[in-house]
């Protein structure tokens, strides 16, 4: 049985992986690490893991050697020490984060403010968005796992841009997540009576997922992709839900657009293109590794709206972290992820 570390175990990430990997069939959680609570035991900061383990922090070189797998869920910038290290002991490290998630250098710059800091290794790291590079992630060292947002709007116009059916310079994305998504640490915007009964929006003027987002769908299409992304901050605790304005070439039919989709994602186990006439939403999906995505027409115009919705914890962060390591390691692609969404 393979074992896996993680690195950053008490985040919300974090303790999302404790979580499904000690479900997962086909490996053991070896090893976990924390900073702040080190010596620790996982339970005593996560209630809801009394009784079922009593995993001890322990520093991050811990975790390193006593892992065939490493998972990363570290805030930005921690990663490229950690993989150096991984590498040299030929190790799979999975990372959560945007360190490796941008591949040209400038664009990363742009969005991040910096050069990479250790260049060399970027060249290791493969995008792990298993719908478009199952073959890469089987052969990668490092695994970039998608940011959230990036997850839920590139799965929604990966088969559009693929297709060459949408002007790709003329595209909104209006996303919404769930407070999670901000991770645990305090902050005034994710304060209870800050953003209950509240919507808002929140950096409007450019959000660093949009150079990752623009990157992956102009790699997959003929031209260049442009996107204008809002985010926006939900008061519930997980989910994303995105909805994509986009506007056709050439006005096709709904139900040709629909059976572009569907034929798109026939070989993937976790997008679900929902029938015409049904929409998308954050209930079907929470705490499962389900992308929904829901097509729709304005009747008037040859506007198409496509709704993509996942739970951020799983899909947009721990979910898809573990099917890339399931694609990895040569496992069923769907082993520790078979999470049924419940109704309500
Ligand atoms: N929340 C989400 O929905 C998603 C988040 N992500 C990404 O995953 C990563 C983790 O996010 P999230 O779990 O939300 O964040 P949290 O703030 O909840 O957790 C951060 C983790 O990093 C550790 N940490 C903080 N500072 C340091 C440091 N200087 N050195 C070592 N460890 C440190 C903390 O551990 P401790 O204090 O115990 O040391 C904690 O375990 C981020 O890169 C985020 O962008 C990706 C997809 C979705
Ligand atoms: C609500 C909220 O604050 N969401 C986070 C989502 C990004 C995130 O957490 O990280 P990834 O880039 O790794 O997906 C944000 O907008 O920064």
């Amino acid at each position: 049985m393979k074992k896996v570390g993680i690195i950053g175990s008490t985040g919300y990430v974090g303790v999302e992986l404790v979580r499904l990997l000690l479900n997962h069939p086909e490996v053991k959680l070896e090893a976990i690490s924390s900073q702040s609570f080190k010596n620790q035991s996982i339970d005593s900061v996560y209630m809801n893991l009394k009784g079922i383990t009593s995993l001890v922090c322990e520093d991050e070189d811990s975790v390193i050697n006593k892992s065939d797998v490493i998972f990363t869920a570290l805030p930005h910038g921690l990663s490229e020490k950690i993989a150096l290290k991984t590498l040299e002991q030929n190790k799979l490290v999975i990372d959560l984060g945007a360190d490796f998630r941008i591949t040209d250098e400038n664009i990363y710059e742009e969005w991040y403010g910096k050069k990479f800091d250790v260049a060399d290794i970027h060249d290791f790291a493969t995008y792990g968005l298993p719908e478009i590079n199952k073959d890469t992630i089987k052969t990668s060292k490092i695994i970039a796992n998608p940011g959230c947002y990036a997850t839920s709007i590139e799965l929604g116009l990966l088969p559009l841009v693929a297709s060459n059916l949408i002007s790709t310079k003329d595209i909104i994305c209006d996303s919404k997540s769930g407070a999670t998504g901000a991770g645990r640490g305090l902050s005034l915007s994710t304060h209870f009576t800050e953003c209950n009964e509240s919507l808002s929006a929140y950096k409007i003027d450019g959000h660093r997922h949009i150079g990752e987002i623009e990157e992956v769908l102009t790699s997959q299409s003929r031209d260049t992709v442009e996107i204008c992304f809002t985010p926006h901050l939900l008061p519930i605790n997980r989910g994303i839900l995105s909805t994509i304005y986009t506007k056709l070439n050439n006005n096709e039919d709904l139900e040709i657009i629909h059976s572009v989709y569907k034929i798109y994602y026939e070989n993937c186990p976790f997008v679900k293109v929902l029938d015409l006439g049904e929409s998308a939403n954050i209930k079907n999906i929470k705490y499962s590794n389900y992308c929904h995505i829901s097509i729709h027409k304005d009747f008037r115009k040859d506007r198409l709206i496509i709704i993509s919705c996942l739970d951020n914890m799983i899909k947009g962060a721990a979910g898809q972290a573990i099917q890339n390591m399931n694609i990895a390691l040569g496992f069923e692609e769907t082993a520790g992820l078979n999470l049924i969404p419940p109704a309500f």
